[in-house]
């Protein structure tokens, strides 16, 4: 499979302070087409910086990252918010949608820039993502009047407007009870599948073990990774056992 994204010996450091404080400490990772990554590890160790570093969100001090041969780490702002608009798509704990637009319009709005004479054949795609994500009745509604796994598929279809290549999600589930969390792993799972590669980072065993390939991290670097067949419902328990004795071998 080829390679979609790739992190090249990345050093990042936060300063806080007078002090600069490591954070990744030469991580190499690639992640190829197709692939439905997670990653794991303690508080602090990494791992929403290294999502936000493959994703050209944030700038790193050493290394390269190269998405789909173009290497980002050379690209100037608005070339990496080009990138990011029209070939990745993000989605976070708690979507930040603007108040003063209701679901449909919220959806739409990273593909108003790029497309803003296509409204007509936009607003249909964002009816069909809404209608899969089975919140088409929700267009009209204030972001305030929906449940959190509603607005989190609401937030899942604004990350699918312009069918991105890739989709990253930085703990995706993390604000929602374990059924709508479920929900929304079988969502991501059925995009994962049409194709798009995704890579999350999550706290929870029960979610990494619903992925195909488990990096973990501590202290800065990726320590071990894990790779699980595809998901079928009937091998939940063997994959979140595998999951489960890997964090306790290293101490997670
Ligand atoms: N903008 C920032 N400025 C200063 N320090 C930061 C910044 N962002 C992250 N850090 C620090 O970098 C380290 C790694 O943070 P990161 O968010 O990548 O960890 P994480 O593994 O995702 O943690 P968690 O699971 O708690 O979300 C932490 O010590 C954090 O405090």
């Amino acid at each position: 499979m080829k390679t979609l994204v790739s992190g090249e010996h990345i050093v990042k450091s936060f300063l806080i302070g007078n002090e600069q404080h490591p954070v990744l400490l030469d991580v190499s990772v690639a992640i190829a087409e197709g692939e439905f990554v997670s990653i794991m590890g303690p508080s602090g160790c990494g791992k929403s910086t290294l999502l936000y570093a493959l994703s050209g969100m944030d700038s790193i001090d050493h290394g390269r990252v190269i998405f789909d041969g173009l290497d980002v780490t050379s690209l100037d702002d608005k070339e990496l918010a080009n990138l990011r608009r029209t070939r990745m798509g993000f989605v976070f704990q708690q979507p930040t949608f603007l108040k003063s637009l209701n679901i449909l319009d919220n959806i739409l709005l990273p593909a108003m820039r790029d497309q803003r004479k296509n409204v007509k054949a936009l607003t249909e795609r964002a009816l069909q993502l809404m209608n899969k994500m089975e919140i088409e009745d929700l267009a009209k509604r204030d972001i305030t009047q929906v449940s959190g796994g509603q607005l989190q598929r609401a937030g899942i279809c604004r990350a699918l407007i312009n069918n991105p290549q890739m989709i990253f999600g930085d703990e995706p589930t993390g604000a929602l009870n374990s059924t709508s969390a479920q929900a929304i792993m079988d969502i991501l799972a059925s995009i994962n599948r049409e194709g798009t590669t995704i890579m999350l980072v999550t706290h929870d065993p029960k979610i990494a073990a619903r992925t195909e390939r488990i990096l973990f991290m501590c202290d800065g670097a990726i320590v071990s990774e894990m790779r699980l067949p595809k998901f079928v419902g009937s091998n939940v328990a063997d994959r979140l056992a595998k999951v489960v004795a890997t964090m306790r071998e290293i101490g997670i």
